[in-house]
């Protein structure tokens, strides 16, 4: 999977380079290119923002640096013959980014996320390039951030580590919070006794049968307990 990234500030995705994600870099899994959107931006000051139409408080990030920044990403995919990438911006305006839409994402050949500052890109970006791409815009949750690179961030690390062969053991991501509609269930290892809390009897008791009923019922009981909205009317 190819993702570009285009953002005032490319150094804030260095810390892509370590890690899992770094490791799937350097494994040719992942092709993680941060762009500096101020690279088209042509005057002086490489300005990248003005004030709003219709006045207002805060300054919006104008069109035309976008336009050249993501015409060059999609000319270079179109012209290598590759699928046309999907627009990916993370915005308190979009639709809640979940577990299912990673699981989307990290089917797709090229993610373009476009992240944002100030109040955010001039619409007529996301307007031109629906007619030539998909986009998403999409939200980390119901808060505002400065601008869209903690949410991009988040949101390559989740859909990056569902990428196959990213994640070593593809057993490690069946029954994860959200991965079926659950919470995951609680987790121990050694010491058995750590300041007079034992791991329950169950999980030393070699019966596996017996194990994963009681994970299942620690999930249910735990969604049932904080992510009610999760369940059913009739598990609930
Ligand atoms: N909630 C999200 S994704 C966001 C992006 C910028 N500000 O908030």
């Amino acid at each position: 999977m190819r993702i570009d990234i285009v953002t005032i500030f490319p150094e804030f995705f260095r810390v892509l380079d370590v890690s899992l994600l770094g490791r799937a870099r350097t494994a040719g899994l992942l092709d993680v290119r941060a762009h500096d959107l101020r690279d088209h931006a042509h005057d002086r000051h490489r300005t990248v923002d003005d004030t709003p139409y219709g006045g207002g408080a805060g300054m919006v990030m104008k069109p035309e640096p976008w336009g050249e920044a993501l015409d060059g990403i999609l000319d270079e995919a179109e012209g290598a013959g590759e699928t046309v990438p999907t627009l990916i911006v993370p915005s308190p305006a979009g639709e809640p980014f979940t577990q299912a839409i990673a699981a989307e994402l990290a089917q797709l050949d090229h993610l373009v996320f476009a992240c944002g500052r100030y109040e955010g890109i001039d619409q007529r970006v996301v307007d031109h390039y629906e007619e030539r791409m998909p986009v998403r815009l999409l939200s980390l949750g119901d808060y505002v951030l400065n601008g869209g690179e903690v949410a991009a961030m988040a949101m390559i690390e989740a859909v990056g580590r569902l990428v196959p062969g990213v994640v070593g053991n593809p057993e490690s991501l069946v029954e994860e919070s959200h991965e079926d509609g659950l919470l995951e269930y609680p987790s121990y290892t050694k010491p058995q006794v750590w300041r007079g809390l034992e791991v329950p009897d169950v999980l030393r008791s070699g019966n596996h049968g017996a194990v994963a009923a009681w994970r299942h019922e620690q999930r249910i009981e735990r969604t049932r307990r904080v992510r009610p909205d999760l369940l059913g009317d009739d598990d609930a």
